[in-house]
């Protein structure tokens, strides 16, 4: 890749320079309490090795999906604690993105020190489809760098993503790629060559509208997708049967219908569910067939045989990528599907990689062995648009395209 690095930026010199990050700092919480910190750990290098240059950092991430408006639950309060913890060195959040607050902090740091913008998503035009009205958050981004700013890209879940501080901010300032972004599209491009198989792709989750375009460009690719999580009702209903108040992308179920007839070969979809009264941990459960489920419950978790048989599947496998867990893990009556497929996949010795925040999440939370994965990636929607073959707006502006 003919990109710039942080090492150049870093033999450059950045001492007294104003350095802006993005970082994907999108953990998950329960409340205000951080249920996974990988993300931050996984930010920290490129953050620390500019600090330590004599940089002043200022970082800008997102958390969730606010709708273009400060929102309390969606602040990075707690990231910036845990940023400050793991650093050893106070993080500074500013109350806002790019306004007078943000300007303050920026202003008071010194050489080596790291500020947090609050949400770039409080911005409504960091998501904007209007092209002029991103360049005009990057404008404002680039401008709290001041003389000699430079940025660098090191939010590898959010490089699949055309917005104004991933996208448009590498046009406004000298941009240079991170560490995490270079270390992780090395590892998924063994994915992409030629692939060791059977290589099966397990796909789950809740991103239901983002990935099911992904599944048509992945089926040529693979030798099995097996379906679980959020997704799979979708293609439940495409094959006639009733998925009661599970999630379920309407304007999908023609293609997973044409899908299923041209690959029945390959995809592999729930024989059974466990399904819920209401989405709560204490809701009243059931394992149902999957043609099966009640109208007004929800399908929360694959069933144990579907479960097993998705094991059996990554068992032979030789290559595996996972994204999306196979139900709510984060409630107990829903999370046997995820585990059964994550230790399968942790025994299975195949090279495999599991990608997206929250099924990295699932590894740690539910207390897998992390080194029996071959990589765990900081990316979901990202890898699977990588490994699909598409063009990540975040990567090919650094490139000079796009
Ligand atoms: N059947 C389901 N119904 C609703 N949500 C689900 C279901 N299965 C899994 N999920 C949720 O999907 C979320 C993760 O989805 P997603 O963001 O797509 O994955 P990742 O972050 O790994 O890319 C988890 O919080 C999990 O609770
Ligand atoms: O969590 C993320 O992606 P992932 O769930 O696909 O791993 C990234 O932070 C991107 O977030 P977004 O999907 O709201 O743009």
């Amino acid at each position: 890749m003919a990109v710039k690095t942080l090492e150049d930026l870093l033999a450059e010199g950045v001492s007294g320079r104003r350095v802006l990050v993005r970082s994907d700092l999108n953990v998950p919480l329960d409340g205000s309490t951080i249920t996974d910190d990988g993300r931050v750990r996984a930010a920290l290098p490129t953050i620390r090795r500019l600090s330590e240059a004599g940089a002043k950092v200022i970082v800008a991430a997102h958390l969730g999906r606010p709708k273009g408006t400060p929102e309390a639950k969606y602040s990075l309060r707690p990231v910036a604690d845990r940023l400050g913890e793991l650093l050893g060195a106070e993080v500074r959040l500013a109350g806002d993105v790019v306004g007078e607050q943000a300007r303050a902090v920026v202003a008071g740091l010194s050489d080596g020190q790291v500020a947090l913008l609050e949400n770039v998503r409080f911005d409504p035009r960091e998501t904007s489809k209007v092209d002029d009205e991103r360049a005009g958050l990057a404008r404002d981004l680039a401008a709290l760098t001041g003389e000699g700013g430079a940025f660098v890209s090191d939010g590898f879940g959010v490089v699949h993503r055309k917005q104004a501080s991933v996208y448009d901010v590498a046009r406004a300032l000298p941009a240079y790629a991170g560490g995490l972004v270079l270390a992780e599209l090395e590892v998924l491009s063994k994915l992409t060559g030629d692939p060791q198989r059977p290589y099966v792709v397990v796909l789950g989750g809740s991103k239901v509208s983002d990935k099911l375009a992904v599944i048509e460009a992945l089926l040529p690719k693979v030798d099995r997708l097996l379906i679980g999580g959020g997704m799979a009702f979708t293609f439940l209903a495409a094959q006639g049967h009733g998925v009661g108040s599970s999630l379920l992308e309407q304007d999908y179920v023609d293609t997973a219908r044409t899908l299923l007839a041209e690959h029945a070969d390959k995809i592999v979809v729930p024989s059974d569910v466990v399904v819920a009264d209401r989405f709560a941990a204490d809701a009243a459960t059931d394992t149902v067939a999957a043609e099966k489920i009640p109208d007004g419950w929800m399908g929360l978790d694959i069933g144990p045989a579907t479960t097993e048989r998705f094991a059996a599947e990554v068992a032979a496998a030789r290559t595996v990528f996972w994204n999306g867990p196979a139900g709510v893990f984060e409630m107990a009556p829903f999370a046997a599907g995820t585990r059964g497929v994550a230790e399968a996949i942790a025994g299975s010795g195949a090279f495999s990689v599991v990608g997206g925040g929250d099924s990295a999440a699932a590894v740690r939370v539910l207390g897998l062995p992390e080194e029996k994965f071959s990589h765990i990636s900081t990316g979901g929607g990202a890898s699977l648009e990588y490994l699909e073959g598409k063009e990540l707006p975040g990567v090919a502006v650094l490139e000079g395209g796009a």
